[in-house]
């Protein structure tokens, strides 16, 4: 990552829409942390700020820069720049078989089908799951496949990599490997959590709430005030009606 000229997440009054209406925004941001957590309520638009990222919606206004290119128009420079883990393993999972999954992502970035093969064997038997190679996805639990996703955008290895609630459907031992494994990575890790011990742990959380940022600085400075607030809303029986 060191090597890389410009490796900044700059967001530039960037808004969401969805049949006209704003889903998020407006977001203005500058990024060049390691370890960032966006954290917020159910709907806040936590996945749409990654989804803006990763240039899988456009921004209707303003702008995002992904290392200096637009992330929507220059999908070939994301495929080093930016990966991401969808919270639903389902809505990323293309192939019937793991190794097949393991290997589009290195054969999109260039790498030759005998290279991308050995790169998935010695992945999985490192990952001591070498049995893993030929099984049918459809076969996988849940978090089995969450896991899968993970490893196919680690080989793939881009600078920055968004995480959707990583651990939301783990087993605990896969869990504590993978904090370990995400903990060694040289890479930029933006993850949504509902985790606080893994909140206090990053360099910035930013917090979103009703698509905007709400507060956004040190986990030191931001989980105080987040935390108040949530026990605030917990305390209410119902969110407040937001037209009130
Ligand atoms: N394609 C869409 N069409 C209409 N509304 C959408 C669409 N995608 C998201 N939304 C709405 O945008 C808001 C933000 O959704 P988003 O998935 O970003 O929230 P989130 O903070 O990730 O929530 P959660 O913690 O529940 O995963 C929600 O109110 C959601 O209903």
């Amino acid at each position: 990552m060191s090597e890389w000229r410009d490796d900044s997440l700059i967001f530039e009054a960037a808004e969401v829409q969805q049949n006209g209406q704003r889903l998020l925004g407006p977001i203005t941001l500058d990024i060049r942390e390691a370890r960032i957590a966006v954290i917020g309520c159910n709907g806040a638009g936590k996945s749409t700020f990654l989804r803006l990222a990763a240039g899988l919606v456009g921004a209707a206004r303003g702008q995002v820069r992904i290392s200096g290119l637009d992330p929507v128009k220059e999908r070939e420079g994301m495929l080093a720049a930016i990966g991401i883990l969808f919270q639903n393993p389902d809505h990323q999972i293309i192939f019937p078989t793991v190794h097949e999954e393991l290997a589009f992502g290195l054969r999109q970035q260039g790498v030759n089908a005998a290279d991308a093969a050995a790169q998935v064997r010695a992945h999985l038997e490192q990952e001591g799951r070498s049995d893993w190679h030929d099984r049918l996805v459809h076969t996988l639990s849940h978090g089995q496949k969450q896991w899968l996703c993970l490893q196919a955008i680690l080989l793939m290895a881009p600078r920055t990599i968004l995480l959707d609630e990583p651990f939301a459907a783990l087993d605990l031992p896969t869990r504590l490997r993978l904090a370990r494994q995400l903990g060694r990575l040289k890479q930029r890790l933006i993850t949504i959590t509902h985790d606080p011990i893994h909140a206090e742990s990053v360099d910035r959380v930013i917090w979103i709430d009703r698509g905007l940022v709400a507060a956004d600085g040190p986990p030191a400075l931001i989980l105080p005030q987040f935390h108040a607030a949530m026990a605030e809303l917990g305390a209410l029986d119902a969110d407040p009606d937001p037209s009130a």
